[in-house]
């Protein structure tokens, strides 16, 4: 029996021990029908892995997999991967040559001839590519031939779609429009998906929610807002996007910096903390002789720096500073055609909102 809320998809506990090494050692994953998890971490921290022991092509060394409320994979139980009714999509999972565009997207499927060239053509339809149903793979461009991929791993109507980095071999401007199209698509049809990805980009665009992994682990789960902007330590910010890291030792509760007093509750006296804080929300004001801006209760205490470095990289330009009082090296990203000359002194602050204050291991 299945209930209403019993999840798609769980993963309980997995571990996957690799020549006395642990690749993945405790992961736990929970899916919803119609809902895209992105499991997202650097190169190496045991994603594919994970992936691949859901799709039932390797096994566990311990640990659950259950789909539906059945078990699939545990002591005792293996499911083997065609009758799990998983859909898989991997950037290098090639089209068969020989087979024409329609003939790959059939290729799973049971039913009458009928059934199967109406769902052929609602897909095709789907993915925009309703008249290339009797062309070959090789006719085909790099994008035109992954939704052909995706129309394919649909086709069957799996419960479950497992995704491996699917969009990385296709170029940037081409992307951007897949990811999108395929996710209304995966949307529509109700899978629950798994898209296996090391960009943060692309995870945030794609998933209703984040599983962070790191050396076969998942350090923090959540939305990609509540992941972005509540990181649970500097690597999963900093994982993100380049951050700042002012260092600061604690006195009670507070830590003393170029920009004024930082809470750091709960950290004992004496223990160092990295604050932590975005380039795009320093905030940047010039030097009127000498002087800056007063302290405001968003900004706090405003500090001033030399400029070392300005550089325009298209949608914004990167300042990097020197502080004046410390030497701590500082970059603000401004979201415009902004580049002062070395040396030029400007004044400092940082969005308190927008901090983390996270004690140094
Ligand atoms: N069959 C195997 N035998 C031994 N080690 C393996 C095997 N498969 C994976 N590993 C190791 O397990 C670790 C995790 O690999 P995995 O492919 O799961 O990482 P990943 O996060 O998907 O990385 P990437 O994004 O580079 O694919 C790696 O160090 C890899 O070398």
């Amino acid at each position: 029996m299945t209930g209403q809320n019993t999840a798609r998809l769980e993963v309980r506990g997995l571990k996957r021990n690799f020549g006395g090494l642990d690749v993945v050692s405790d992961v736990s994953l929970s899916l919803q029908a119609g809902q895209v998890t992105g499991l997202l971490g650097p190169s190496g921290c045991g994603k594919s892995t994970t992936l691949r022991i859901i799709a039932g092509v390797d096994q566990q060394t311990e640990g659950e997999v259950w789909i539906d409320g059945q078990m699939v994979a545990g002591p005792g139980v293996f499911v083997p991967p065609e009758k799990r009714h998983i859909g898989l999509m991997f950037q290098d999972f090639a089209l068969f040559p020989h087979l024409s565009v329609g003939e790959n997207v059939a290729f799973g499927l049971t039913g009458t001839r009928t059934e199967k060239r109406q769902r052929v053509h609602t897909l095709l339809e789907k993915v925009g590519l309703g008249s290339f149903i009797d062309k070959y793979p090789h006719e085909l461009s790099g994008g035109e031939q992954q939704r052909v991929a995706l129309a394919r791993a649909l086709a069957p109507k799996p419960s479950i779609m497992l995704m491996d980095e699917p969009f990385s071999g296709l170029d940037n401007r081409l992307r951007d429009g897949i990811r999108d199209e395929a996710l209304s698509i995966l949307k529509e049809e109700g899978a629950a998906v798994l898209l296996v990805t090391h960009e943060p980009e692309e995870a945030m665009r794609m998933a209703d929610e984040i599983a962070l992994m790191r050396a076969g682990q998942i350090v923090q789960r959540g939305a990609p807002y509540n992941i972005y902007n509540a990181p649970v330590d500097l690597q999963a910010a900093a994982f993100f996007s380049d951050v700042n890291v002012i260092p600061g030792t604690v006195e009670g509760a507070l830590t003393q910096t170029a920009f004024g007093q930082f809470l750091a509750p709960g950290v004992p006296d004496g223990s160092q903390v990295d604050i932590v804080i975005r380039p795009q929300h320093l905030k940047i004001d010039f030097d009127r002789g000498g002087v800056g801006p007063s302290p405001t209760p968003d900004h706090g205490v405003w500090a001033r720096g030399l400029v070392k470095r300005a550089r325009f990289i298209g949608k914004e330009s990167l300042v990097e500073f020197q502080m004046e009082r410390d030497g701590t090296l500082l970059t603000a990203s401004v979201p415009s055609v902004f580049l002062p000359k070395s040396d030029t002194p400007l004044w400092i602050a940082i969005r308190r909102d927008r901090c983390f204050v996270f004690p140094r291991h």
